[in-house]
């Protein structure tokens, strides 16, 4: 098969890893899931999906995490196809294969971004040609945090995080990823929030106008001031050793330090990207990680590379 042959037949999509900015939880509701105000950030780890056609639905994964991704059809990639397909009355038969640089179950979305990027993939190979809505849609039936990954830059999800608004950014963000060993399950996060919380007054989760402004702003000075988690004190719970990882990024110079999501990733606030540099090194010496990954935002959502 000659290149321009092979490019026709494959569709690769670029995806970006999301940390919150602010995760504010309501009390859990009777569906079991628990209303939020979800400030996304998209930021600069990415994976790459590429869709071929194939005999039947099959998934592949290549990276350092490749052998605690499943390659079933629980693939947050599969399912999306799965879901594209029946959608449109036709079969799978694609072969997905997933290059991996978001941690996995590291609270950074990086099944919700394999689904939405195999989603975006399917529909240009399979020449569907749906509309933003009809994959938000399907985004939204896929996860809570799906539809943020097809969006990226920056955005609050409300309900359970898949209604979004989109959030203006006034400049760059730098970051420092600690990636922890092992990952935490989102559910026992949540549970282990309600265990910790049973019996006291949860309010509405509201976004943050101060959280807002920095974003707004572009001030990452006013942006360390105003971060939040509310799963913060239940992934802490169940991972103690956390509490060094924060320590550590702290000490070494970072503005603010959170863990990303339901963790165990934590999320250190620099103030540019030279401080990345540094205290990424800093919190690799300290042996309270597996590794320290430097990114910046806002990142673009899902994109078709070729
Ligand atoms: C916590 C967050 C923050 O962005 O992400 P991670 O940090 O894990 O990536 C999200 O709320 C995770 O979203 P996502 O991983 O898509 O969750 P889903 O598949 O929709 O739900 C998995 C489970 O998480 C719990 N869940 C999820 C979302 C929500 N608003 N309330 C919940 O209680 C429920 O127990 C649900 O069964
Ligand atoms: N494409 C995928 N990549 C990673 N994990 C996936 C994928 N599809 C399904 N999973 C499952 O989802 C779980 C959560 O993974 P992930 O989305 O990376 O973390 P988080 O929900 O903390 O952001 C994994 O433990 C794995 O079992």
């Amino acid at each position: 098969m000659s290149t321009a042959d092979e490019a026709l037949s494959a569709v690769t999509v670029r995806v970006p890893a999301k940390v919150n900015v602010q995760l504010a939880v309501g009390a859990a509701r009777p569906d079991g899931f628990h209303d939020l105000a979800n400030v996304f950030l998209a930021v600069s780890l990415f994976d790459e999906v590429t869709a071929r056609p194939a005999a039947a639905l099959t998934v592949t994964c290549e990276g350092p995490d490749a052998a605690r991704v499943p390659l079933d059809a629980t693939n947050l990639a599969a399912r999306a196809a799965i879901l594209l397909a029946q959608r449109h009355g036709r079969t799978p038969d694609v072969h997905l294969h997933i290059v991996k640089d978001i941690p996995v179950a590291g609270g950074m979305a990086g099944g919700s971004a394999d689904g939405a990027a195999a989603l975006l993939a399917c529909d240009a190979l399979w020449g569907l040609g749906s509309t933003r809505e009809e994959l938000l849609d399907i985004c939204a039936e896929l996860g809570s945090d799906v539809p943020f990954s097809l969006v990226g830059g920056a955005a609050l999800g409300t309900g359970r995080g898949e209604r979004l608004t989109a959030l203006d950014v006034g400049g760059d963000f730098h970051w420092v990823f600690a990636v922890a060993d092992g990952g935490l399950s989102t559910p026992a996060v949540y549970g282990e929030f309600d265990r910790l919380t049973a019996g006291a007054e949860i309010p509405e989760p509201t976004a943050s106008p101060a959280l807002l402004a920095a974003l707004r702003t572009g001030d990452p000075v006013a942006l360390a001031a105003a971060l939040t988690n509310d799963l913060q004190p239940a992934a802490v719970s169940l991972r103690p050793s956390l509490t060094a990882v924060l320590d550590a990024g702290t000490a070494a110079g970072a503005l603010a330090a959170l863990v990303s999501g339901s963790g165990p990733t934590t999320a250190f606030l620099v103030k540019d990207a030279a401080s990345a540099v540094s205290v990424a090194a800093a919190l690799t010496a300290s042996g309270t990680c597996r590794t320290a990954r430097t990114a910046c935002s806002p990142a673009p959502g899902a994109t078709v590379l070729r």
